[in-house]
């Protein structure tokens, strides 16, 4: 038998079965948490310290944008003022990196987010770490028993390709995550290809509402803008699909 092949050298000598149960126990949980029917109404904006009180015994994920600026023309036509990064995750929605803490430990937020940071995109933590300051805002979903916590950090546009660069080599990329993503912010002449177009896609849990929020909070676009590309995506999805 190859090398690391037999159940003993791979698991460490544990009984299979039971680590089949413990797989299991912690997949069904994901399942109940990441069931793609996230409704924008089920949650609802909470302040941290109320998360972090009244909601402690709730699931906590935390995820986080980075961003830069920089102007940016595509095919002399299209403007944008600088980049967001999001990932297409391997359930086929897009959502920001993170994940969920582990109840089991009373680790800081921040800390729990720049872990999965580094496993899911490979981020340079001496360079690139998200701090508390970094802190947007924190939603609660009643029907989930879920608290979800936004983190936005700016980096250069040089810094930015370089941390495109390196998710190849992530622990997770290819598993749990397919690749970052660039959220194009504009919109083509007939005004839905582009951003409108983007938002139609499956967002995991809140994600859509954070993108939209982190957006107008960092300057990337106004509110006034904003609204602009939300309602054409408002009016593209109920365009009949082909
Ligand atoms: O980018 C995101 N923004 C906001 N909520 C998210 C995002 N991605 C996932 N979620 C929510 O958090 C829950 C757990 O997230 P995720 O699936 O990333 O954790 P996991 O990778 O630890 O299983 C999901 O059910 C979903 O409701």
């Amino acid at each position: 038998m190859p090398k690391g092949s037999s159940e003993s050298e791979t698991n460490g000598g544990k009984d299979p079965a039971s680590l089949r149960d413990g797989y299991r126990t912690t997949f069904e949980q994901n399942l109940t948490y990441s069931v793609p029917d996230d409704e924008k109404k089920d949650f609802v904006p909470v302040t941290l310290e109320v998360a972090s009180t009244e909601y402690k015994s709730y699931m906590h994920a935390v995820h986080g944008m980075i961003y830069c600026f920089g102007e940016c023309i595509l095919w002399d036509r299209y403007k944008q003022s600088g980049q967001i990064l999001m990932q297409m995750r391997c359930d086929g929605m897009v959502g920001f990196p993170g994940g969920l803490m582990d109840q089991d430990y009373d680790e800081p937020i921040v800390d729990c987010l720049n872990r999965e940071m580094a496993e899911e995109i490979n981020l340079d933590l001496e360079k690139y770490k998200f701090l508390q300051s970094d802190y947007l805002l924190s939603h609660v979903n009643h029907r989930k028993k879920l608290v979800t916590h936004f983190y936005i950090h700016q980096v250069t546009e040089v810094e930015i390709r370089e941390i495109e660069f390196s998710t190849l080599k992530a622990k997770d990329w290819g598993h749990e995550t397919f690749g970052t993503i660039r959220v194009p912010l504009f919109a083509m002449d007939d005004g839905f290809r582009g951003f409108p177009v983007f938002l139609a896609n499956r967002f995991a849990g809140n994600a859509r509402d954070q993108l939209l929020q982190g957006i107008v909070k960092c300057g990337l676009l106004s509110q006034k803008e904003c609204d602009v590309y939300v309602k054409s995506f408002e009016e593209y999805i109920k365009r009949p699909h082909t």
